[in-house]
């Protein structure tokens, strides 16, 4: 993850300040921390028993079975996807062994209100009235010196382990990207014209550890509110707990369980934008109950910070005209920080009114 400066910079101008709580404290659910429908439209909507498609990289169909799953749900589970377990193991153990630190160390790396890496809770929570269940730790760059905070005798144990996870997750997210591109006919000049090159050297992501502590009353709480992610694509690794659920408009609520060894794979809302609206970046969120602690690892993978993304001109033609104007997953981001679950359909208004978004 290089270049991390310029992701870093983002949110300079769009700082949050969230007051972070001990949730081991609360025997009953705070308030502060009770959802109901007024608090998130989609909070009671309905729950369906559909399931979420489930691949294997290792079938001869692969590139088509990837393309169905991201125009049909825009979100699905991989297996045989070549990430070790062991080091599936290790990323577990070092989120376990940072979220169990008591809150005094958590907070020596306590990310600034402008900042972008370290402990805090998910940005998102400034956009609600109610607290989430759960706190989260970012990495984007060198986790060195925050890790050093935390662990002044193991940082560099802690270290390897997220080098050799970003490793393999970039190779994995590249793979996945050229199945989903590829199932819609799009090949390396069209990926070269959009200033992406056919591995997707330079590309940015971003490592977002969350904790969801046991809840007292999980019915009542939120863990991640509802949200889609502004990446091009999100891979997700969840301990041995139920939680993650994704939205499709048609069915509701669709939980995502943990199958040991496997992933998930979220289109975000970059992919949206390149494949001009055929792949929907998928609506998420996590739920949290009161016998297991949970843990996600997400990585969260984007184009070079300051690249033009737009529409392919692959995908556009006079039946399909670009629904969304350029711009940089900075300037996405930006828009994020102050339009959240609004933010594709502003910028596609934008679009439609004007031709550039400064
Ligand atoms: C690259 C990024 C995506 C993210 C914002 C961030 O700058 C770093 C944290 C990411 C994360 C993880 C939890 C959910 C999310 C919505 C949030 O609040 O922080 C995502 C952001 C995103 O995808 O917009
Ligand atoms: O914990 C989960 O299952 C979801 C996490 C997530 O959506 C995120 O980190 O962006
Ligand atoms: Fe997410």
């Amino acid at each position: 993850m290089n270049s991390s400066t310029t992701l870093s910079d983002v949110f300079r101008s769009h700082p949050i300040r969230i007051p972070l709580s001990n949730l081991a404290d609360f025997r009953h659910l705070p308030d502060s921390y009770t959802w109901t429908p007024e608090d998130d439209l989609l909070f009671s909507a309905s729950d369906s028993d559909e399931s979420l498609p489930f691949i294997d990289l290792a079938d001869p169909h692969v590139a088509a079975r990837v393309g169905h799953a991201c125009t049909a749900w825009g979100a699905f589970r991989i297996t045989n996807h070549g990430v070790p377990s062991r080091l599936l193991d290790d990323i577990e153990f070092l989120t376990g062994s940072l979220f169990r630190l008591p809150v005094h160390r958590k907070l020596k790396a306590a990310r600034s209100e402008n900042g972008i890496s370290g402990y805090g809770v998910a940005r998102i929570a400034s956009f609600f009235n109610k607290q989430m269940w759960s706190e989260g730790f970012t990495v984007i760059g060198s986790p060195l010196d925050d890790f050093h905070k935390l662990w002044p005798m193991h940082h560099l144990k802690y270290c390897e382990i997220i080098t050799e996870y970003e490793e393999h997750m970039q190779k994995l997210a590249a793979r996945l990207m050229w199945l989903a591109l590829g199932s819609l006919g799009v090949d390396e000049k069209d990926i070269n014209w959009a200033g992406l090159s056919s591995d997707f050297q330079g590309a940015q992501a971003a490592i977002q550890l969350n904790h969801y502590p046991i809840c007292p009353e999980p019915d009542r709480a939120m863990g991640l509110a509802a949200h889609t992610d502004s990446t091009l694509m999100t891979i997700l690794y969840q301990n041995n707990t139920i939680g993650l659920q994704v939205f499709r408009d048609d069915v509701g609520w669709v939980t995502v369980p943990p199958v040991p060894g496997s992933l998930v794979v979220n289109v975000g809302d970059l992919l949206h934008i390149l494949t001009n609206g055929i792949f929907p970046s998928v609506l998420h969120r996590a739920r949290v109950n009161h016998v297991r602690s949970r843990f996600s690892i997400a990585y969260l993978w984007g184009p070079p910070s300051d690249l033009m993304i737009s529409p392919l001109p692959k995908l556009v033609n006079p039946l399909h005209s670009p629904l969304y104007p350029s711009l940089t997953w900075k300037q996405y981001l930006a828009t994020k920080a102050t339009h959240f679950n609004q933010s594709l359909s502003f910028i596609r208004n934008y679009h439609l009114s004007s031709d550039q978004i400064s």
